[in-house]
């Protein structure tokens, strides 16, 4: 047993405390275990959270830890694990102990462990092996750090957890920058935030990820605020004025030295309402997608061509719509046409209108077009990349002289358009290729936006759920590995896919309470095993990869003694030999 005088005083009250619950250290206690619709009921509820931490924390674990048997868990408030991405081989080992998604690790279950110890304290914590209160649980070390939000409640824990010899001092520092992370990420997404503080004691903090974070309106009042900015400045609560802290001149300080603080003000151009009339929120939590709402509210409202970007079935269509009905021409006609739909021969006539009698099969009255019929409006060219070579220099004339002349005939019609072009192909290298107007290229392009593709983005859990709230038309959880494998598909066809694939699911399984991949048809089935595959192919990759990696280290520690090396790494000499001519280490 551990002397414990030898313990830091938090984590002997965290011993004190587990004594009190009743565990013994000898005696592995009894799990705690959510039933799996809780789970994935609880697991639904952290979606967000869990798509921040992938986008904002995990790249940044995975770079430091990859090839170390470390895992990064998140667990939430109550201490059950809802989720963990890591080395998938060191499961066996951790399973014996419970530490698995489902398990509750709070202090009174589970005795002194990371997680439960910085739920209990709200504090970052580290328990090294031996610190942990159960003797069995000795064998790994943990760091866990709470996740607040910008109001300052605890929203969850994130810890890393590995075996004991490989654990560092660096651990700690990386858990508590995770935490950060997300906890930036969250201050950021803020709605109507427009004012972004940095503050520090020192200045060359200002930048480094450890800087306090307040995010103020556009009247500067406090709308969230991070862990450190609440220890760096006393009782500054959300709702404040930031001028009753920092002074009047608040906005003005870029650096300046307010109360032996250094201040940084930004402001935060997606957040900020951007005309009259026009709304800057997106629907999306993703922040690719709310960059690209913002930006093409902006020039929107200025009349300014919009070209979108985007791979088929990402949403631009809607987009384009709901920029429309935000927008000041929101009561004008919003005239879409899909370039791509129509004979060459009748682009022009469409767009441009004709005279009447203009060609043979016209309609003897004419017609006037739909660049006319969006006098006021939105004019969306859809697939804009297949619009014939002739229309597209009659469409450059429009774009320029602010008039439409029909076709067969000479008359010139003033209009006042909102051009929205998309595509899903590679317009630079239609130009290239000669397929596509180079002037006419830059006209359309007054700002070109891109909508990233469904598996790309951090939302996709919420969507999922939208989508399965649309479509079920009673309470219906969802399976956690149903839901894993959808958040692991590629989606080729993105939002499209989904929204098909999620109304025959909810279709075919409408008297059930839990929507199981089981009961999917086999077509549905199938095509979420399509990346099942894929992943276990790359699984593979990787472990080969550390395999490979390790070979190469314990060799060169060897100084290239065969013998020694092969003996280390458990391996024949024979295999080595082998392994060594495929990595090129040995002839
Ligand atoms: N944010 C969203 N939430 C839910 N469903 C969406 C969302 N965006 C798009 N969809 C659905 O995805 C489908 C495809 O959307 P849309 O037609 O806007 O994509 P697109 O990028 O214009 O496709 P294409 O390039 O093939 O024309 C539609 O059924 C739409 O309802």
């Amino acid at each position: 047993m551990t002397n414990k005088l030898q313990l830091p005083s938090s984590i002997n009250a965290s011993w004190l405390r587990s004594q009190d619950a009743g565990l013994q250290e000898q005696v592995a206690p009894q799990v705690l275990r959510l039933a799996k619709t809780e789970l994935a009921e609880r697991h639904h509820r952290q979606q967000a959270l869990i798509s921040l931490v992938e986008r904002y924390a995990y790249p940044l674990f995975e770079q430091v830890m990859a090839h170390s048997s470390s895992r990064l868990i998140l667990s939430d408030v109550d201490g059950y694990l809802i989720h963990h991405w890591g080395v998938k081989r060191y499961n066996d080992k951790l399973a014996t102990i419970a530490l698995e998604t489902g398990v509750n690790w709070l202090e009174q279950y589970k005795g002194t462990n990371a997680i439960g110890t910085a739920i209990a304290t709200g504090q970052a914590v580290s328990v090294i092996g031996e610190q942990h209160f159960i003797q069995q649980h000795r064998f790994m070390s943990c760091s866990a750090c709470p996740v607040f939000s910008p109001k300052g409640e605890m929203l969850a824990i994130l810890d890393i957890t590995s075996e004991q010899q490989r654990h560092t001092q660096q651990t700690m520092l990386l858990a508590a920058s995770l935490a950060q992370q997300v906890e930036t990420a969250l201050l950021c997404q803020l709605p109507e935030s427009h004012y972004r503080v940095d503050l520090a004691a020192q200045p060359h903090l200002l930048n480094s990820g450890w800087q306090g974070i307040v995010v103020a309106d556009s009247d500067g009042k406090v709308l969230g605020l991070n862990p450190m900015a609440r220890q760096l400045v006393d009782k500054l609560h959300v709702g404040e004025a930031l001028a009753s802290h920092f002074g009047e001149d608040w906005q003005q300080a870029h650096l300046a030295d307010k109360a032996k603080l250094h201040l940084q003000t930004k402001a935060l151009k997606a957040r900020s309402i951007v005309s009259k009339g026009i709304s800057s929120k997106s629907e999306s939590r993703d922040p690719r997608v709310n960059t690209a709402w913002w930006q093409a509210c902006k020039v929107v409202s200025k009349s300014i061509p919009l070209l979108i970007l985007g791979e088929t079935g990402v949403g631009k269509e809607r987009f384009v719509k709901q920029l429309h009905q935000q927008s000041q021409r929101a009561s004008k006609a919003l005239q879409a046409v899909n370039c791509a739909a129509l004979p060459n021969e009748l682009v022009e006539a469409e767009l441009f209108g004709y005279q009447a009698g203009a060609f043979t099969g016209a309609n003897p009255k004419g017609f006037v077009g739909k660049i006319r019929q969006a006098d006021g409006g939105f004019l969306f060219l859809d697939e804009i990349g297949e619009m014939p070579l002739a229309a597209q220099a009659r469409l450059l004339r429009v774009l320029q002289e602010r008039e439409v002349v029909p076709v067969g005939g000479n008359q010139a019609y003033k209009v006042d358009i909102q051009v929205v072009a998309a595509t899903h192909v590679n317009l630079q290298q239609r130009v290239s290729e000669g397929l596509f107007r180079e002037d006419l290229y830059y006209r359309l392009k007054g700002l070109q936006i891109s909508l990233p593709a469904l598996r790309e983005r951090s939302d996709i859990g919420l969507l999922i759920n939208k989508l399965h709230q649309r479509y079920c038309e009673h309470k219906q959880d969802i399976e956690q590995r149903l839901f894993s494998k959808m958040l692991a598909y590629t989606w080729p066809g993105n939002l499209r896919e989904l929204d098909n694939f999620m109304q025959v699911a909810c279709l075919m399984t409408e008297q059930q309470a839990l929507l199981r991949s089981t009961d999917l048809p086999e077509s549905l089935q199938q095509q979420l095993a399509l990346t099942s595959q894929a992943e276990q192919n790359c699984e593979q990759a990787e472990l080969q990869q550390t395999i490979e990696q390790n070979i190469a280290q314990v060799y060169q520690h060897c100084q290239g003694n065969v013998t020694k090396s092969a003996k280390l790494l458990g391996i024949s000499r024979n295999t080595l030999y082998r392994k060594l001519r495929q990595l090129k280490l040995k002839h």
